[in-house]
């Protein structure tokens, strides 16, 4: 694979999918992997392809996903076919579990890992303010924490600000990594 993979990763609330969304939109040839999520196609939030429990667990048995991992419920899928544009030489940006990196940086040697990072503070009210989880499930988000595994090459983006600084910080990190 001669293309460049972007691992997004960190808590819930701190703007990953929001952040990808708006690097892909920046920057030409950066592309936006879709994921499979057991989740309500209606739930809102990113560009997501839904799933029942049964579909996502026959296209797991099949070997028709390059990573898949369980978190808040739900089952999420990173699709082999999605990596394609990787053979022709693209970036792509994927948002992953932290749970699932150091299996990522096995079979993609190459893999970059964008650490989103956010004052604890601003979470909470950023998942209240997103409104596609319950009082208890946005709960048990803010409880979650996870370390990054040691070895991987991580560059640390913070989002604790505006919006346009956080997209500038990652703009800047994915534009220092030549493909
Ligand atoms: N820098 C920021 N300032 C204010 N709101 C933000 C910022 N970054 C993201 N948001 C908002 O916070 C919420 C959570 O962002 P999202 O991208 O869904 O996070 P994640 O994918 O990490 O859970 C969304 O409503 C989003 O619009
Ligand atoms: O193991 P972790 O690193 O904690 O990540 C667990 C899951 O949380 C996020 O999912 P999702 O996008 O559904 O949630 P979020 O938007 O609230 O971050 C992330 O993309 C992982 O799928």
């Amino acid at each position: 694979m001669s293309g460049q993979l972007f691992a997004v990763v960190g808590p819930s609330g701190v703007g990953k999918d929001t952040l990808m969304a708006q690097a892909c939109a920046r920057l030409p040839g950066l592309v936006c992997v879709r994921r499979v999520i057991t989740r309500d196609a209606a739930a809102g939030g990113e560009a997501f392809d839904s799933v029942s429990e049964r579909v996502f667990a026959d296209m797991a048995a099949r070997g028709d996903f390059a990573l898949h991992w369980r978190a808040h419920g739900l089952r999420y899928g990173i699709p082999v076919a999605g990596l394609g544009p990787l053979a022709r030489g693209e970036r792509l940006l994927c948002n992953l579990s932290r749970g699932v990196l150091r299996e990522a940086a096995a079979t993609f040697p190459a893999l970059m890992v964008l650490h989103v990072t956010a004052r604890a503070d601003v979470l909470g009210a950023r998942l209240a303010a997103r409104g596609r989880e319950s009082t208890d499930e946005i709960a048990h988000r803010l409880a979650r924490t996870a370390a990054l595994p040691d070895g991987l090459n991580v560059v640390y983006i913070d989002n604790s600000g505006p919006l346009e600084d956080g997209v500038a910080a990652m703009v800047r990190a994915l534009q220092s990594v030549s493909a």
